[in-house]
């Protein structure tokens, strides 16, 4: 495709995308939508009893000996704030709400994708852009329940005065520096962090800083060097997985919310779509951790973008490791596509993701060797790792072309 074909579709795709915005948008009216976290809460029910309409509402797990009625009350006054709004979160949030949780505090700063849909059905359920809003699905769900929207990113400006005010937390992130600062956060407000993340088919649940048992820091003191850190934008995720993780993320905080022991206060669950549920006894809280150990030496949120050398949201290339000299703006390689300047493309991405879309493949390697059977071989490694380059072998190779082409050329 030409420069300018190429740079008209991606145009029509633009406002393709922008019009299914728009419809997602919908007809209904915006939450009201907190931007800073200094605002009170409303105030949780505190009294010790259940209305009619709540025990009839609830009267199907109320009947369970572990929670009844005393439970269901826990439920009604307890604060669950969810950071992360996405494959997550909204399963998770659905349930809490559902399950009479008293205040819910939900926590994005991002905006709706299509890609996101298949995976944040709520989401596309109400028809909002803003992630934050799905709030707005409890007041249907169950208006006993309030939801509180806050359209910002969790930081280290902000941390510590929002989840002071709740009582559990939900670690429904997708980026390793949000896990280290809300693991951090917990430690110094003293709250428990119900800790999930799904990828590809394979899901993860604890629960940190609880009962006497191990933060995140206890378990990985160091963060991992950037370029190993995959998400679901690059590695790709089952719809369903991140809805099973977050279901048990919301069952985790029903039962610390109730008082009844979380499942995995010290250990972690590895589920796998493709084998099942295992759990693994996690190490203990260490006694030199730098957070919760006995003499910690962090004891105030820091800077973890620097700490990570990774952003706090998956959504732009973190890594930087390349100079300016070998690298090159999309600009200028469009400018060598349309003067069809010599070079050649190497498209590193999986074989999968090239029946999707390609750029323009630019050149053809031609491969040869002394009689044509090494550059066979060649040809067949080569096609394993250079996608979408077209590969040739020279049949019969220099013996070949000294014979049919060129009877001056060397034959050795
Ligand atoms: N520091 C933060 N503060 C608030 N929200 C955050 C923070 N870090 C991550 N999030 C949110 O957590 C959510 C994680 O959702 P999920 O893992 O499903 O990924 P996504 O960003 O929605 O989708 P994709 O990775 O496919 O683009 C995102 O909505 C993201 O905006």
């Amino acid at each position: 495709m030409e420069n300018q074909e190429l740079k008209a579709a991606l145009k029509a795709k633009d406002a393709e995308i922008e019009e299914l915005k728009r419809q997602l948008r919908g007809k209904n009216p915006l939450p009201a939508i907190r931007k800073s976290t200094e605002d009170e809460l409303p105030s949780v029910n505190s009294e010790p009893t259940l209305d009619n309409e709540e025990i009839a509402r609830y009267s199907r797990q109320l009947i369970l000996p572990e929670l009844g009625i005393s439970g269901q009350v826990k439920l009604k006054n307890s604060r669950v704030l969810i950071i992360g709004c996405g494959g997550l979160g909204c399963p998770a949030a659905i349930y809490l709400a559902a399950a009479g949780i008293g205040c819910i505090g939900l926590v994005d700063f991002d905006e709706v994708e299509l890609s996101n849909l298949h995976r944040q059905i709520e989401l596309r359920l109400h028809g909002y852009c803003i992630k934050a809003c799905v709030s707005n699905l409890f007041i249907r769900l169950n208006s006993r329940a309030s939801c509180i929207p806050y359209h910002l990113a969790l930081t280290s400006e902000n941390a510590y005065q929002l989840i002071e005010k709740y009582d559990i937390v939900l670690d429904a992130t997708d980026n390793v520096a949000t896990r280290y600062l809300l693991n951090d956060a917990c430690i110094l407000t003293g709250k428990p962090l119900v800790s999930g993340s799904a990828l590809r088919f394979e899901g993860q649940l604890t629960v940190y800083n609880h009962n006497g048992g191990p933060c995140y820091r206890c378990l990985y003191p160091k963060p991992p060097p950037p370029e190993t850190v995959t998400n679901c934008s690059d590695g790709g995720v089952v719809g369903v997985v991140p809805g099973i993780i977050g279901g048990l993320q919301a069952l985790e905080a029903i039962k610390l919310a109730c008082g009844l022991p979380p499942s995995f206060s010290q250990s972690l669950l590895l589920f796998d779509a493709f084998s099942t549920f295992r759990t693994i006894k996690l190490r203990p809280k260490q006694r030199n951790c730098v957070i919760c150990g006995e003499s910690p030496s962090i004891t105030k949120l820091i800077d973890y973008e620097q700490f990570c050398g990774a952003k706090a949201t998956d959504k732009d290339a973190g890594l930087n490791v390349l100079g300016s000299k070998e690298r090159i703006s999309v600009q200028e390689y469009a400018e060598i596509l349309q003067k069809k300047s010599d070079h050649m493309l190497i498209d590193v991405r999986q074989a999968v993701e090239m029946d999707i879309c390609q750029l323009p493949a630019p050149a053809i390697i031609f491969v040869v060797c002394r009689r044509g059977n090494d550059s066979q071989l060649a040809v067949q490694e080569l096609q394993k790792r250079l996608n979408g380059i077209q590969l040739k072998d020279i049949r019969g190779g220099l013996h070949a072309w000294a014979k049919h082409i060129d009877n001056n050329f060397p034959v050795y």
